[in-house]
């Protein structure tokens, strides 16, 4: 089944929403300044409400913090306040960082724009990790054309960028990912989720065989 990632979520009752929907997993943003950042403390709560609503639903929820070009000091010390099972790095980390996460017990998304996740491929680079395949600008609501990248992943990956309940089922018709990733596409106004969005994602994404 196409794994399902809802991101950027800063309230409890979007996060119930998305768990109570049928999300896999919910993200929250520890990057600095975006509409979308929650400190540690506030991330520590949502990934509580997270839990509780899965235990409600009786099911399992994968939580993750978004990170981007924070040291790994940063993000290891953020992780573990925020209590996540999860990193999702989204900048130039270096393979160490990822490493160094993985080391520490947490599990590891490798977020790469489709340009870059060519040209690393393009040079040998491969990756332990999950990835997740996003427009060049995260969280910006932009798709990138089909064309940008070369040969899909073979392994787990998550489309990203520009998605809605709208398009999600074409684009995963298209590109065959594994699971697919939104933020921007279920908001109301920018860093304002909607819950009503969010579900109607979640049911056209499980449309998808
Ligand atoms: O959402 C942000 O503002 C953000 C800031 C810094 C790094 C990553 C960020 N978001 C990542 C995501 O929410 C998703 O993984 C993905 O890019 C969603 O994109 P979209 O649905 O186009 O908003």
């Amino acid at each position: 089944m196409l794994w399902v990632k809802i991101c950027g979520l800063s309230t409890p009752e979007a996060v119930e929403t998305a768990v109570e929907a049928g999300a896999d997993a919910v993200g929250f943003v520890l990057a600095p300044g975006s509409p979308r950042t929650v400190d540690a403390a506030q991330a520590a709560s949502l990934v509580r409400a997270a839990r509780d609503a899965a235990r409600r639903a009786e099911r399992s929820i994968e939580t993750v913090a978004v990170v981007q070009n924070q040291t790994l000091d940063d993000v290891a010390r953020l992780a573990r306040e925020a209590g996540v099972d999860t990193v999702q790095l989204h900048g130039d980390e270096p393979d160490a960082v990822a490493e160094a996460l993985r080391a520490a017990g947490f599990r590891v998304i490798r977020a790469l724009s489709a340009g870059d996740y060519t040209r690393r491929t393009a040079e040998g680079w491969s990756s332990p990790d999950r990835l997740l395949i996003d427009a060049a600008v995260p969280g910006s609501g932009a798709r990138f054309s089909d064309d940008e990248l070369g040969t899909a992943p073979e392994g787990f990956w998550a489309l990203a960028g520009g998605l809605s309940p709208e398009n999600v089922a074409s684009a995963v018709q298209a590109l065959e990912p594994t699971g697919v990733d939104v933020s921007s596409g279920v908001e109301s106004s920018r860093g304002v989720k909607d819950l009503g969005l969010i579900k109607a994602f979640i049911a056209a994404a499980r449309t998808v065989l």
